[in-house]
């Protein structure tokens, strides 16, 4: 089949300085299976060698800490001592050795971090003093009393320079083709966009353009560090997870994204989460197309509700020509632009085994099956 009669699904497209044979890309998705010191164990080189198995693939691995201040759930990687650049090492190595590409993306949770687990001494922060009762990830009980310290500012400008330095570790050290800022899911870049989290009266809080300066500030100093092309970020402006959410998120959202155009045009993408409103009706009113048309035909990665939907991905690929990403599809289908491409049946994930605490089990984990057993011209998707 020659390249313009397959569906734009499966045509190639440059992201950044890389070239992909399709538009199906793993959504950045967290599994807590490093180990207690946040080193990435060969079964996630093993994991990530496997869904970058059709060569020509983009994955963005898990959300990753860019240091260890910036943490507070365990088992989930970092990007900041020399034995984690040296496990992400070896799983961008296999991952190249695919033919295939990853990025990684960079986490700071801010008010979502579980005290417990900052290392003693380590502040518990956020944008604002707003308290957190039922954080996402329930690995213990549920807080109660915790309330986070508002950042400084010079806080803030150390954050700006832990970015930069973990993308330059990942970028540099560890072998990623890129880095995506976890700026979606309320946690520290949405915990200043958001004003109903961002209760400052500096030049962080206020006014849109007060609370969006962190995002394009850490946006800058990684452009700086390792290069527009290598930069992107992901964006939730209709989430409400984490007791988070705007009555009107466009306009926030419209001045940041017309700034990152305007200082950071070559940026590598810009990766939108979907509305997860009830209804169909909600969803269609939330939708995120007012960032598509500032954005225009620069790169652009959509997630959220592909992976229950085969032929919402073509579409959306054909009508706004963005590129999807997957989660729930790609844990349990390591081959998985090869299963949609030929219209193979998907497989269902273990959702009991989604996250599992350090484990080096690899049930749920590796252990998904492939469609074709041996490698065969068939498992190209440019067949
Ligand atoms: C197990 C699991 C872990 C996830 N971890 C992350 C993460 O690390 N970073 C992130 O931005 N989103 C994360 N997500 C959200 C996904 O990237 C994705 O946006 C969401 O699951 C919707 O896509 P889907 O319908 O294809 O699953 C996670 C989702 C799941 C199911």
């Amino acid at each position: 089949m020659s390249s313009n009669l397959k569906p734009v699904l499966f045509q190639p497209i440059q992201v950044g300085d890389i070239q992909l044979e399709h538009r199906i890309v793993h959504a950045p998705t967290t599994r807590f299976r490093a180990d207690i010191d946040g080193v990435p164990s060969p079964l996630v080189a093993e994991y990530y060698a496997q869904r970058g198995s059709v060569p020509g693939t983009l994955l963005i691995a898990e959300a990753t800490f860019i240091a260890r201040k910036a943490g507070g759930f365990r088992n989930v990687p970092g990007i900041w001592s020399p034995e984690q650049i040296a496990g992400w090492k070896q799983v961008t190595d296999a991952v190249h050795a695919k033919g295939s590409f990853i990025y990684l993306q960079l986490w700071a949770l801010g008010r979502c971090a579980y005290v417990e687990h900052l290392a003693p001494g380590d502040p518990y922060v956020s944008s604002s003093p707003t308290k957190l009762g039922t954080p996402m990830h329930m690995d213990s009980a549920p807080r109660t009393d915790a309330l986070p310290r508002e950042m400084t500012v010079d806080e803030i400008k150390e954050y700006c320079e832990l970015f930069a330095v973990a993308a330059s570790n990942a970028v540099h050290k560890a072998g990623f083709d890129g880095v995506e800022v976890h700026g979606a899911n309320a946690y520290l870049p949405e915990q200043f966009l958001m004003d109903s989290l961002n209760q400052r009266t500096d030049a962080y809080g206020g006014s849109v353009e007060n609370r969006a300066r962190f995002t394009l500030e850490v946006i800058d100093a990684i452009v700086k560090s390792v290069g527009a092309t290598k930069t992107a970020i992901r964006l939730s402006p209709w989430n409400k997870k984490q007791e988070s959410g705007m009555a009107d998120p466009k306009p926030t959202y419209s001045y940041l994204v017309k700034e990152i155009r305007a200082q950071h045009p070559q940026l590598s993408y810009i990766h939108l989460l979907e509305s997860h409103g009830d209804d169909s009706a909600t969803r269609d009113a939330e939708s995120n197309d007012f960032i598509r048309e500032i954005w225009g035909n620069r790169r652009l990665i959509s997630a959220g509700g592909y992976s229950d939907d085969r032929e919402k991905g073509f579409r959306v690929a054909e009508e706004k020509g963005d590129i999807i990403a997957y989660s729930r599809a790609f844990i349990a289908n390591p081959d998985l632009p090869c299963r949609i491409f030929h219209d193979i049946p998907l497989l269902t994930g273990d959702r009991a085994k989604y996250y599992t605490y350090g484990s080096s089990d690899p049930s749920g984990y590796t252990d998904y099956s492939f469609h074709f057993t041996k490698y065969s011209k068939a498992m190209s998707v440019g067949a």
